[in-house]
């Protein structure tokens, strides 16, 4: 294992591919401003973005002391210094049933419209693989702009999000009264709050993952978006001790059409208790002038549904899948976890790239805790297994997809009928996981 992620140099089998194609790959010096401006600017021109500012970038070269961000360069062509292909991750903690787990982000995969369907991005993703595992790594998580991509490389779609609007006339307030108090507070006092009281919702949630440079500032109204963060409100919720516990960001949009009828974007909403869950949601409800109030990227079981009167007040526009895991380690990915023990499942996992290929068995005593081991458990009459490709066991790994109806879909096999029952009984979180970012 390599002692600083961040420092882990170029995958030597990955360089040797793309440079039989003339292409260089190099890591970034996260102390060259020339460097990380071109590949910043290289990011946006990949994702169709509008090109960097002066203060895009200097919200962005936060991010490069704390990632390991990768170039390719076209050493030939008609830009040698601005990458043609850009990737970069970091380690991040991830919230599990009963703890957390260390993972690999990877995020900024693009390949310039110039050098696509050459293999670029394969390259970069099956590197990425190897450096998390150099890195000790036993999961690669990402989130996608397009759902086709990733299974490729054995990601599954792990976690999924709703979008919703409420129509906030109708719906009907049923919650009961709560004992603290709103107050409306600025930008800087709520990214104060926030780094607080993120990290600690983020723990309670499991599928969220911690959230580190311009992503958590973003959160607020980017800085060097004046525009949008002029748009932004906060408020927060104080207990009946005067202990903040809810942070709410939230935007009301125009409509020169009707100004007593607008509607209200619900951008974040972090609560660490029931109680500042319930009183913000109330706030937002009782908003003057605002007859619509839309959540965007919020768990599958909000509490929110039974706190009206009329739950048909709330209309899911989307609902998507949203985080994507890769096990890259079963044994230390599948213990860093608990479960709805006690119990036994083996599970049989064929990775086409190696890493996650073998057979598995997960020992769960009376506290939920495991011990896994590889290879075929001692007494296999008794013990469920399944047979999973690596995608489907990212999948299943925080427990938020059913073993039962990926057994039903074919995706995956059991060794007796029911074993898939079984081992739902083990691996379902009781809550849903909920990635409640985007990175
Ligand atoms: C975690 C993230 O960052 S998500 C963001 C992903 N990036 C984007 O959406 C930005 C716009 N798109 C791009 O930059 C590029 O099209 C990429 C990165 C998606 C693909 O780059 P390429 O270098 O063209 O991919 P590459 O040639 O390596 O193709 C690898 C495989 O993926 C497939 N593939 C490539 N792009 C796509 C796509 N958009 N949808 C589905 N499959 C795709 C290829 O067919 C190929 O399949 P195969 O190996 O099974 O035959």
């Amino acid at each position: 294992m390599h002692d600083d992620a961040l420092s882990i140099p170029v995958d030597a089998a990955a360089a040797a591919a793309l440079s039989a194609q003339g292409l260089r790959m190099a890591v970034v010096d996260p102390g060259d401003p020339a460097a990380t401006r071109a590949w910043a600017e290289a990011d946006a021109r990949g994702f169709h973005d509008p090109a960097r500012t002066d203060e895009d970038f200097a919200d962005l070269s936060e991010d490069f002391p704390l990632q390991r961000s990768v170039g390719i360069y076209d050493d030939g062509g008609a830009e040698p210094a601005m990458p043609i292909a850009t990737v970069t991750s970091w380690p991040a903690a991830m919230t599990v049933p009963g703890g957390e787990v260390d993972t690999w982000a990877i995020s900024a995969v693009t390949v310039a419209p110039s050098h696509r369907r050459r293999g670029i991005a394969r390259q970069m993703l099956e590197s990425e693989l190897r450096v998390a595992v150099a890195a000790g790594r036993p999961l690669a998580v990402l989130t996608v702009s397009e759902a086709t991509i990733y299974r490729r490389y054995g990601f599954g779609p792990a976690t999924w999000s709703t979008d919703f609007t409420v129509d906030v006339r109708r719906a009907g307030w049923l919650g009961a009264p709560t004992p603290g108090r709103i107050q409306l507070i600025g930008r800087d006092a709520a990214v104060e709050i926030g780094r607080t009281l993120l990290p600690e919702a983020r723990r309670a949630t499991v599928g969220d993952v911690e959230i580190v440079g311009h992503r958590f500032g973003r959160l607020f109204g980017a800085p060097s978006d004046s525009a949008e963060q002029r748009k932004r409100r906060f408020a927060r919720y104080e207990d009946a001790d005067g202990v903040v516990r809810g942070l709410v960001v939230y935007r009301v949009n125009e409509n020169p059409q009707d100004f007593s009828d607008l509607s209200a974007d619900v951008l974040q909403l972090v609560a660490t208790t029931d109680d500042a869950y319930r009183a913000l949601w109330q706030y937002l409800f009782e908003l003057d002038l605002v007859g619509e109030v839309k959540g965007w990227l919020r768990a599958v079981d909000e509490p929110l549904r039974w706190l009206v009167q009329d739950s048909r007040r709330i209309r899911t526009t989307e609902l998507r899948e949203h985080l994507w895991v890769r096990v890259l380690d079963p044994v230390t990915a599948l213990a860093a976890r608990s479960y709805a023990g006690p119990g036994r499942l083996a599970l049989r996992v064929e990775d086409p790239l190696g890493h996650a290929d073998g057979v598995f068995t997960i020992d769960v005593d009376a506290d939920g805790r495991a011990v896994v081991a590889a290879g075929e458990p001692s007494e296999p009459e008794g013990t469920p297994l399944l047979e999973v490709p690596v995608d489907v066991l990212g999948s299943l790994y925080f427990g938020g997809a059913s073993a039962v109806a990926l057994a039903r879909a074919g995706r995956l096999a059991e060794r007796t009928s029911g074993d898939a029952v079984l081992a739902d009984r083990l691996l379902r979180s009781p809550v849903p996981p909920a990635l409640m970012t985007w990175f």
